[in-house]
């Protein structure tokens, strides 16, 4: 009997979509199973203001091809000087959704990010006060702190204390890849929600680094142990709504990641929803996915879910999928999770 699994159409609540060339190359991507995604704004200059991120949504939707729907949610980058009023007038408009805090120095194009935190409490206080949501790169940059270790102390020595100071913040806590990233968010009280990769659910540490260096699985923050792993496929597939698919697909082209310094980040636009139905399944939990990938983002978001639907079928040959796709910027490699994936989207 052929299984089939019928979802509304899911969204992406934390995708890098980049521009120019890059942009017009992944666009469509996300654009055939995604119905819309938050989309990070750390280009080079960073999306700053409610004017950038007007300009920067005019472009997306004239980079989409003809006859695909898709709607991008528009974030602002938080920077010391960001001015409340504005991100205030951005998010009446309907236009932003969430403002991104990036600590200066922690991941891909992160300089201009936010280096002390009591800067921005005005910035914080406001978006309290109007409920736009704060969605965190949750490292630490100290570097004496492990690369490991980063979420894990950040969690205590940056969160908790920003929680406690402002608890009515609502918190989105981006990309968790340890088990105490999990804790946190599922027992802390107040506002707060996590997303999960398909890229974290499906590796750990020794893929990147057993029987020789895998650069394309090299993202922040750094996928860690096995045990980590479980538990945020423990949390994925749980059905607790404070956990969504947020795939931070970050296309980065080969070059650039096949390096002596290669960049951080995980191109898994193109193979996620067959991914994830791969896990969903393996771990029991297919009647679940459509919570984690379509409906809980939403609800968390003040958005309702999607009208239109996906289908995924399980065929006996394996989903073929391009092991790059190739961009007017240069190839990108599609994430490989390691084994072939049989659930195809049909519809
Ligand atoms: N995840 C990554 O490794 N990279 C992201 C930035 C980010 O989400 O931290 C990118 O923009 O390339
Ligand atoms: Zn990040
Ligand atoms: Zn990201």
């Amino acid at each position: 009997m052929t299984q089939r699994l019928t979802i509304r159409r899911p969204d992406d609540w934390h995708l890098h979509l980049r521009d120019g060339a890059m942009l017009a190359g992944v666009l469509p991507e996300t654009a055939r199973h995604f119905a819309r995604a938050i989309v990070m704004p750390n280009l080079v200059p960073p999306v700053v203001t409610g004017e950038h991120a007007r300009a920067y949504r005019d472009k997306i939707m004239a980079a989409l091809p003809e006859g695909m729907v898709f709607e991008p949610l528009m974030t602002l980058y938080l920077t010391e000087t960001t001015d409340p009023e504005d991100i205030a007038r951005a998010a009446a408009d309907g236009l932003v959704h969430a403002v991104k805090l990036y600590p200066a120095g922690a991941t891909t194009n992160s300089q201009s990010g936010v280096r002390d935190l009591t800067r921005v409490t005005g910035v914080l206080e406001k978006m309290a006060e109007i409920g736009l949501t704060l969605c965190i790169h949750g490292e630490v940059t100290d570097p004496h702190v492990d690369i490991f270790d980063r979420e894990q102390v950040f969690l205590e020595t940056v969160l908790d204390p920003l929680r406690a100071r402002i608890p009515s913040l609502k918190v989105t806590l981006e990309h968790i890849t340890t088990s105490h990233g999990i804790d946190y968010v599922a027992s802390a009280s107040g506002d707060i929600a996590g997303t999960i990769t398909t890229h974290h659910l499906m590796i750990n540490r020794n893929h990147i680094l057993a029987g020789g260096i895998r650069p394309h699985y090299y993202c922040l923050p750094v996928a860690k142990r096995a045990t980590h792993q479980q538990a945020l496929r423990r949390a994925a597939t749980s059905g607790n709504p404070r956990f969504f698919l947020g795939t931070d697909s970050a296309p980065h082209t080969d070059p650039t990641k096949e390096a002596a310094c290669g960049c951080a980040g995980v191109f898994s636009a193109t193979n996620t929803m067959s991914c994830l139905a791969h896990v969903f399944e393996e771990d029991g939990a297919l009647d679940r996915l459509e919570g984690f990938a379509s409906l809980f983002g939403p609800a968390r978001y003040g958005l309702a879910p999607n009208e239109t639907t996906i289908t995924l079928e399980k065929r006996p040959e394996p989903l073929d999928y391009p092991a790059k796709i190739i961009t007017g910027a240069g190839p990108v490699t599609v994430f490989d999770p390691g084994h072939p994936l049989h659930w195809h989207v049909i519809a």
